[in-house]
């Protein structure tokens, strides 16, 4: 474990069922350090958990016009041999939840094949921290939440309270935005 890396990285690695590698399309440094969490993840997987599925994302696509990173990143995920995706976390909830349900899917295929068995949960690694998403899965992909039992809330902006009009933003409740 190198300098760099989240306090008790080890415990997380340990774990986890699948790894979420995030990084925002607009911004090369967040890109940079995934390099380093990918080559840890990958050792770790060699050594420790082969079928553990890694996925790099890029975030932010609603900011594509302000892409900083491109092409590499899918030549990096192709080198670490990890899945990618593009999302936008503010603008395509559907596109984020696809990457969560894959990283079950290639999770539980891991499974099928002798990995661990029982509940499995998602750590995702956003830029230089770790972060729990309080995201909880059973291991049968059929279990899984609909989008439509989704619980939603409305997060309202500071404006909104003094009475005008002001963007809302709907959130899946549980997950914290920081
Ligand atoms: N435009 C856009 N902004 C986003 C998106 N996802 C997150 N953000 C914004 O990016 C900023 C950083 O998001 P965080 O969730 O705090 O990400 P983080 O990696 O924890 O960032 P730090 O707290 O700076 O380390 C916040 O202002 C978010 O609102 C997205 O999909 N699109």
């Amino acid at each position: 474990i190198q300098t760099g890396l989240p306090v008790n990285c080890e415990r997380y690695l340990s774990w986890a069922n699948a790894f979420l590698v995030v990084y925002s399309i607009n911004n090369v440094e967040s890109f940079h350090g995934c390099q380093l969490y990918l080559q840890i993840l990958s050792s770790h997987n060699k050594t420790f958990r082969p079928q553990t599925p890694i996925i790099l994302l890029g975030n932010k696509l609603d900011m594509d016009r302000y892409r900083l990173v491109s092409c590499d990143a899918e030549a990096l995920a192709t080198r670490f041999g990890c899945l990618f995706f593009e999302v936008s976390a503010c603008r395509d909830f559907e596109s984020v939840q696809h990457v969560f349900y894959e990283a079950v899917r290639r999770s539980n295929r891991g499974t099928e094949r002798g990995g661990s068995v029982g509940p499995m949960f998602v750590e995702a690694f956003v830029e230089d921290k770790a972060l729990n998403l309080h995201s909880f899965f059973t291991p049968c992909y059929k279990e899984l939440p609909a989008p439509a039992t989704a619980k939603l809330v409305t997060v309202k902006t500071s404006r909104a309270q003094s009475k005008r009009r002001a963007t809302t933003f709907t959130l899946l409740k549980g997950f914290k935005i920081f």
